[in-house]
């Protein structure tokens, strides 16, 4: 079964949607919270160890209403059951979306993902107890993960959000194809003790390839086996054994799992090797109970279908065209950059599923940092500026290590979700001497919206759970969007033309582009080795 086709436009909610809007879009939040004190327990999902505070928005329950009304009218139960029953919903590519097959629980488990884990079980506590070595008898002291896109973002991010649960292994991660960061890290490295890990679904990437030749021949020039030394995680088995690994060092995954929605698979081993194999079932375990919990969960109560309509509400009502995450936690700062791939590489679409160009905004612009660096960045822009950006405030109720230091850093938390909403308006009293002159410039008028998501703690399993929240909600509002958010045809054309230049550019022979691409490509020539 293919899924519903309905331009959202066309559905009966849109239109009250667009009725309710004229009606509410500048009605202040500070007045509805004062009309309603208990608010908060109409707009808030408690669920496991989460807290999600969806109160401070430009929503009263009619809004809800309304757009759970759309997801209704676009049939996104259907959705969800295509999704997780294996149909065929990435129509483009010909493939089913299974990401969540990958982290369910063990009796429900398919053969092929049982034997990966199985697989990835057995080399990580090899690794990690040392039984499995380098070819001079050494154990591994470090692993670099070779990936660009879904086989680098995820890992790398969920490594350095679990740091606290590390071992000894050091993992290191290269994506970019800039020599001047690769050759810093080999001299960091020796290589007897390093495993060399190339994480490529297609195994055809130019930069992962580029990048996997530099440590192959490292290897070699180090007189070291890459029978020992050189792993990989691809769907393309024979293309890794044409490229000389060992078939008993490649670790599949498969095509009905897309690069960005991989991290769960064996695209996940620098993980697993940095955190235990125990941990990364944990992890594992946690986004399975988010799937539960999205599969299961009538709209009103769901978080992912919850996030993803007040995302819509935004995106296609009050036009705001970006939104943040700001996690308050320095381990998770690579979350913007992982949710950059996963929710624009998916929703940046502009045809929708019967082959028409869309008429409305999909795509949502996400970006961000972490708190309390953001506040002294651009928080400005947040509180006084000319634009809105609805912010997904993330924080953790307690720390790896607890000490005041987190009450301060919760305190700047809470501050800025208060403030954003509040601002200052009204509630301003001119005391300071300056106030006349200045006081138009220090006054703010909030009704800015916000998301709180307060979580106990980082651990593998809450990560795991806020990690799938956010796949869950891109694939709500692309499905919506009528879109398809599982292919990604919009990054090919590039990756072609850089094929193309590169051979130019060894023949120093630049062929007919528009102006300005001949004249870069030229300067670029001819200044190159100048000094
Ligand atoms: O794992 P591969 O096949 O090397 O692809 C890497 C990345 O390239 C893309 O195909 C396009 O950027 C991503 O979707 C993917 O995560």
């Amino acid at each position: 079964m293919s899924l519903l086709k309905n331009n959202p436009t066309e559905t009966q909610a849109w239109q009250k949607l667009k009725k309710h809007f004229y009606e509410i879009q500048f009605v202040k939040m500070q007045e509805l919270f004062a009309q309603n004190p208990n608010r908060i327990r109409e707009f808030n999902i408690r669920w496991n160890d989460f807290l999600i505070d969806f109160s401070k928005n430009r929503i009263t329950a009619e809004t809800i209403n309304l757009l759970i009304e759309l997801a209704e009218e676009t049939g996104l139960k259907t959705g969800i059951d295509a999704l997780v029953n294996g149909e065929i919903i990435n129509e483009t590519e010909n493939r089913k979306v299974l990401h969540t097959d990958l982290r369910t629980s063990k009796d429900k488990q398919t053969d092929d993902v049982a034997a990966a884990l199985k697989q990835m079980q057995h080399f990580c506590e090899s690794i990690i107890n040392g039984t499995l070595k380098g070819s001079t008898g050494k154990a591994f002291t470090d692993v670099i993960n070779i990936g660009i896109g879904g086989s680098d973002l995820g890992p790398k991010l969920v490594t350095e959000a679990l740091a606290d649960y590390k071992n000894h292994l050091n993992v290191h991660y290269i994506s970019n194809i800039d020599n001047d960061s690769i050759q810093c890290l080999k001299k960091k490295l020796q290589a007897e003790t390093t495993l060399v890990i190339i994480v490529s679904k297609s195994f055809t990437t130019l930069e992962t390839i580029s990048n996997a030749d530099i440590f192959k021949e490292w290897l070699l020039q180090n007189n070291l086996k890459t029978s020992y030394h050189l792993v990989a995680v691809s769907s393309n088995i024979a293309e890794a054994v044409n490229y000389g690994v060992e078939q008993q060092n490649i670790f599949p995954m498969w095509d009905y799992v897309g690069g960005r929605y991989s991290l769960w698979s064996t695209v996940g081993l620098s993980t697993a090797l940095s955190i235990g194999f125990d941990r990364f079932e944990e992890l594992l375990h946690g986004a399975h109970q988010m799937d539960e919990h999205f599969i299961n969960t009538p709209f009103k109560q769901n978080i992912p279908v919850i996030l993803a309509l007040l995302s819509v509400w935004y995106n296609n009502f009050f036009c705001f065209e970006t939104e943040a995450v700001i996690p308050y936690v320095d381990k998770l700062k690579m979350l913007p950059a992982y949710l950059q791939q996963v929710v624009m590489e998916s929703n940046g679409k502009n045809t929708d599923r019967q082959g028409n160009p869309v008429n409305y905004e999909t795509g949502t612009i996400v970006w961000g940092e972490v708190g309390t660096n953001s506040q002294h960045a651009f928080f400005q822009l947040f509180h006084q500026g000319t634009k809105m950006i609805p912010t997904d405030f993330i924080g953790f109720v307690n720390p790896y290590f607890p000490s005041d230091l987190h009450d301060l850093l919760m305190a700047n938390f809470f501050a800025q979700t208060e403030a954003l909403m509040n601002g200052k308006e009204g509630n301003y009293h001119h005391t300071d001497e300056d106030t006349d002159k200045n006081a138009k410039y220090k006054e703010f008028k909030g009704n800015r919206p916000s998301n709180t998501i307060l979580i106990d703690k980082l651990t593998p399993k809450s990560l795991g759970s806020l990690l799938a929240m956010y796949e869950h909600k891109t694939f709500v509002q692309g499905f919506i969007w009528n879109i398809y958010s599982f292919d990604q045809f919009g990054v090919e054309y590039g990756k072609v033309l850089a094929n193309n230049i590169k051979a130019e550019l060894k023949e120093k022979h630049i062929k007919q582009h528009d102006c300005s691409t001949s004249f870069l490509l030229n300067y670029y020539l001819k200044n190159k080795n100048a000094n």
